[in-house]
């Protein structure tokens, strides 16, 4: 069935993406690849070589032409500021693989020729802390558009993009399930900051009463919307509860270390429960609506395998 988005895309099948950039023209040595693979458990050589390398490719020519649009302007304005921060968003789902792919895409770009300092930021270190929410009412509506303090991410954005020299993100603990007081994430002048959440291309509608002048996504150079069947998502969720279960929730300092116990049928249904109660809801209200706002949408398969990847056309 034809959708109103499907004209604004240029769709790109497994194979046709792939042979968009050879890898073979990539000189990325066995050693980087095994690197990466070592990162990411089970990400195939095949896999990195068909989508990811040929998606580095398409992100390297559009920071070549951010490079080459800034000297111009600053040619033209008879100044010579300096070349901002290249800034990738990437949006989806709770547990779709935002921070895989975000962590797949940081090893790919640091091994790019010119050795490029590349930030990693996570929009969770932006959720307000478990006492605000609680104070607030929003303790079941974590990582619900209101959950967030947005003015303080939007203000992160902008002294990043604007040169300061070094900038503080808050972090977030998914083994705590809280900020950490006191422990900051220091960005100073990089050359590209993939930021990944949630909620990086929500509007102004969707983040309060006040509306802000800026979004997140206005200091966006691209973006990438991680997508896949809501049943594949659960299903990687549940997976991912019931690792955390043998591993970080056996920890005496967890906050979910009552659920170390639990049999993996009872986690089952407790990690089940958590999705249909918050992140299913989040995702249909509230990050689903954003994904044709992005430049790339990647649509993956049960198996986290890419098999469509769509690109904006202007
Ligand atoms: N490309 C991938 N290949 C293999 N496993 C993946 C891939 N992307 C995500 N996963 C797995 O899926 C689960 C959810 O991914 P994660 O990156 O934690 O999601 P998010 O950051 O969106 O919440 C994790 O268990 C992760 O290991
Ligand atoms: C903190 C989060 C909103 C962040 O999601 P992420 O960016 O890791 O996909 C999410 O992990 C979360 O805690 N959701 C609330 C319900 C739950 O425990 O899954």
């Amino acid at each position: 069935m034809q959708t109103e988005h499907d004209s604004t895309y240029i769709s790109f099948s497994r194979e046709e993406w792939a042979s968009l950039h050879p890898s073979s023209q990539i000189n990325l040595t066995q050693s980087e690849i095994n690197h990466i693979q070592g990162l990411i458990g089970n990400l195939t050589n095949e896999e990195i070589s068909k989508i990811y390398l040929p998606l580095i490719e398409y992100l390297s020519i559009n920071m070549e032409a951010a490079k080459f649009s800034h000297h111009v302007k600053n040619q033209f304005l008879k100044k010579a500021t300096k070349n901002p921060p290249f800034i990738i968003g990437i949006a989806g789902s709770v547990a779709v693989g935002k921070s895989t792919t975000s962590r797949i895409l940081q090893s790919l770009l640091l091994d790019l020729p010119a050795r490029p300092k590349v930030d990693l930021i996570t929009t969770d270190g932006f959720l307000f802390s478990n006492n605000v929410l609680k104070a607030k009412g929003l303790s079941e509506r974590k990582g619900f558009p209101e959950s967030y303090n947005i003015r303080a991410l939007i203000d992160f954005l902008s002294a990043v993009k604007s040169g300061e020299p070094c900038v503080q993100a808050p972090v977030y603990s998914h083994l705590y399930y809280d900020i950490v007081p006191g422990q900051y994430h220091q960005v100073c002048q990089p050359d590209i900051v993939i930021i990944e959440g949630i909620n990086v291309l929500q509007t102004p509608k969707q983040v309060g009463s006040s509306i802000p002048s800026r979004v997140v996504s206005d200091f966006f150079d691209i973006s990438i919307y991680v997508d896949a069947d809501e049943s594949h998502i659960l299903k990687w969720y549940v997976e991912r509860f019931k690792l955390l279960k043998k591993t970080a929730f056996t920890k005496p300092e967890s906050y979910f270390k009552r659920f170390a116990e639990l049999s993996d049928v009872e986690a089952e249904g407790v990690a089940t429960d958590i999705w249909n109660r918050i992140n299913k809801v989040n995702l249909e209200e509230n990050i689903l609506p954003t994904k044709y706002r992005a430049d790339l949408i990647i649509e993956k398969s049960s198996n986290h395998q890419v098999d469509n990847i769509r690109v904006r056309k202007n």
